[in-house]
């Protein structure tokens, strides 16, 4: 194991990344963290999606740390929008890990709901949201089976940016790096073992050819970092901001925009106050 530091940007606009002592005490909390849900839920292991992406990797090897590799069960699930190259590295992930993997084509399942509602099909956000929902299906319809619990790769950056699909790849048991900035998910990546290409690769939903994430949300991910660290988890105010990190206003402004607007996302479904009758 290596606090493979090097890999890592020194010019992030805030340095996000923990000391070696924090690191190390994140890692086993988490450890434990993903231990208790398993125990607590009385099951056998832990089913995951597995996309060649950094967050999914790092749960997979943070998970076979915790559980044991035959206790991790992988699933990789290619669409028409996945890149080969993605693919190939969620299963490599799995066969360096040695965990159970199998490859489960999605796109004869996604084209059934296509066919059903032929006019949404062409919205690429509605049909992405498909991808990823059935996704979900998947894992859980293993999990269930097998006796297991669904692991989120949820990090705190998408989880404030409101960046994921409302019962997609938030539909899980838990999320083990969830309390995790992107960046800091990077730190823990390098200091479990995981391969430089993939540490350093660049962020993408994959629910359309093309996407990025940082093209969609507008701002490189340490930048949004810095600014959810210092202006929405944290106390400076948005002048303050901009001045601490040499960022526009209208950067702060889409963040909060970001975080506002996905507010139902991290709260289940709400119903009318019970009346008093
Ligand atoms: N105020 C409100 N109160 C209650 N519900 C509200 C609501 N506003 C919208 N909604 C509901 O939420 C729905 C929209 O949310 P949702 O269906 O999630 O869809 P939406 O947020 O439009 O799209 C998902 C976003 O997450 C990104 N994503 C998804 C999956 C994975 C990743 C990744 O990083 O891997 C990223 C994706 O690129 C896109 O930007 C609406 O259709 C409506 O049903
Ligand atoms: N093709 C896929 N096969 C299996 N699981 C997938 C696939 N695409 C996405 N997922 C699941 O959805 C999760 C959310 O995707 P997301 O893109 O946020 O994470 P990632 O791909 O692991 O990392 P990154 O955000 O850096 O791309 C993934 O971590 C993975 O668990
Ligand atoms: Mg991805």
């Amino acid at each position: 194991m290596s606090t493979d530091q090097t890999v890592l940007s020194d010019t992030a606009p805030l340095d996000l990344r923990l000391s070696d002592d924090e690191l190390e005490a994140t890692h086993e909390h988490i450890l434990q963290f993903i231990r208790d849900v398993v125990d607590d839920a009385g099951a056998e292991g832990a089913v995951l999606g597995l996309s060649g992406g950094i967050d999914s990797t790092t749960t997979a090897y943070l998970a076979v740390e915790a559980l044991g590799t035959e206790n991790l069960h992988g699933l990789v699930m290619p669409s028409v929008v996945n890149t080969d190259e993605n693919m190939s590295d969620a299963e490599r992930v799995a066969q360096e890990l040695g965990i159970e993997y199998d490859v489960v084509e999605i796109q004869p399942i996604a084209e059934t709901f296509f066919d059903t509602f032929p006019e949404a099909a062409d919205d690429r956000m509605a049909a992405g949201n498909v991808y990823v929902r059935v996704r979900g299906v998947l894992n859980y319809f293993v999990a269930n089976h097998e006796n297991k619990v669904v692991l989120g790769t949820g990090n705190r950056s998408e989880a404030l940016a409101g960046y994921f699909t409302k019962y997609g790849d938030q539909a899980v048991d838990c999320n083990p790096i969830g309390n995790l900035y992107k960046q800091q998910v990077r730190q823990l990546a390098a200091h479990v073992g995981v391969a430089e290409d993939l540490v350093m690769k660049t962020p993408s939903a994959e629910m359309w050819s093309g996407q990025t994430d940082e093209e969609e949300m507008g701002m490189d991910y340490d930048t949004l970092d810095a600014i959810l660290a210092l202006h929405v988890d944290g106390p400076l105010s948005k002048s303050a901001t901009t001045k601490h990190l040499d960022v526009t206003e209208a950067q702060v402004d889409r963040v909060v925009e970001l975080y506002e607007r996905s507010e139902h996302k991290r709260h289940t479904p709400p119903a009318p106050d019970p009346l008093d009758l």
